[in-house]
């Protein structure tokens, strides 16, 4: 180690090394997520994304998994495992789960639980989450609050948070997925993006001027979710180009409270839209606000 006058000197303290760097060396090893590709049965395509082809599958005879395919014109196989990654570190109830990796050759294969009911922002569109009352929506909202607050605590941030995003199983179980941009808040890679597409109208003011992200820019995406999920999946700022949107956000423009949502929570989702990043609730205060509003 150098002291600031160049002259050589005893190194103090252990150098620990950033978490993504521990990943990279960790990527693609054999773990207990290893599994083998001939193991795998496709069954049918069941969406796909900007990195991945996804269907559902099954591991051996029995256990049904989604398969999400690598595309290896959009991603790196190194970029793919990254998410694999996350999932092996972040465990809870509405998150979803890793079943296994297929990493012996390209295109990588990553395995999940498959959740039946798809992308929440169509199951509540389309599908049967249209007939969901007040307060099964609520319950919904405070599933995603519970991981995101557990997110908060292990310094993750998710950076991609959308219905698009968070998937449901059956009895309305809902899980975030997406974790293709999800960062730990130590990676020195944290406020990088290039290359990715961004959904403009989901981003808080301060990661679309100054690329600064944050729990807290998360929170205004969960308050963008909690919309979603009271207008049955309508597109945020509905009929208004991203661009428009962001301007009239930058005016002082917030989304009017949806017919369905009480006043109090729609109180709280302002909140979420405070200019200023410190001024918003914490995931914390989110889950439990949401659980309390439904048991009262
Ligand atoms: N575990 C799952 N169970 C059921 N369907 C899934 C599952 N994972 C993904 N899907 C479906 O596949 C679609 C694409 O998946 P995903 O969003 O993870 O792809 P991606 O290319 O990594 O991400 P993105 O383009 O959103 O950044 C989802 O929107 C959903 O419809």
């Amino acid at each position: 180690m150098e002291i600031p006058d160049g002259l050589c000197t005893k190194l103090t303290a252990i150098c620990i090394k950033p978490r993504s760097l521990l990943w990279a060396l960790d990527r693609g090893k054999d773990d207990e997520y290893a599994t083998e590709r001939d193991s795998i049965t496709i069954i049918n395509k069941v969406g796909s994304g900007q990195f991945a082809d996804v269907y559902l599958g099954k591991i051996g005879q029995s256990v049904s998994v989604a398969v999400k395919i690598q595309n290896r014109d959009n991603v790196t196989t190194s970029a793919f495992l990254d998410e694999a990654q996350i999932l092996k570190t972040l465990q809870h109830p509405n998150i979803i789960p890793l079943k296994g990796i297929c990493s012996e050759r390209e295109p990588v294969y990553i395995l999940t639980e498959y959740m039946c009911n798809g992308r929440l922002s169509l199951f509540l569109r389309e599908g049967s989450g249209r007939d969901l009352t007040q307060h099964q929506l609520i319950r919904i909202g405070a599933q995603i609050a519970d991981a995101m607050a557990y997110m908060e605590k292990e310094k993750f941030v998710h950076r991609n948070l959308g219905a698009r995003n968070i998937l449901v199983g059956d009895q309305n179980r809902v899980k975030i997925s997406g974790f293709g941009m999800t960062k730990a808040t130590n990676d020195p890679d944290f406020n990088y993006r290039k290359g990715l597409k961004m959904a403009i109208k989901w981003m808080a003011p301060e990661v679309l001027l100054y690329n600064k992200y944050s729990s807290k820019a998360d929170v205004w995406s969960f308050g963008i979710v909690l919309i979603e999920i009271f207008t049955k999946g309508k597109e945020p700022y509905d009929g208004i180009p991203s661009k428009e949107s962001f301007e009239k956000v930058q005016r002082g423009y917030r989304i009017p409270r949806p017919d369905n949502c009480p006043t109090e929570v729609y109180d709280v989702i302002c909140n979420c839209w405070q200019t200023n990043s410190h001024s918003r609730p914490t995931f914390d205060y989110l889950n439990t606000f949401l659980h309390d509003y439904n048991d009262s």
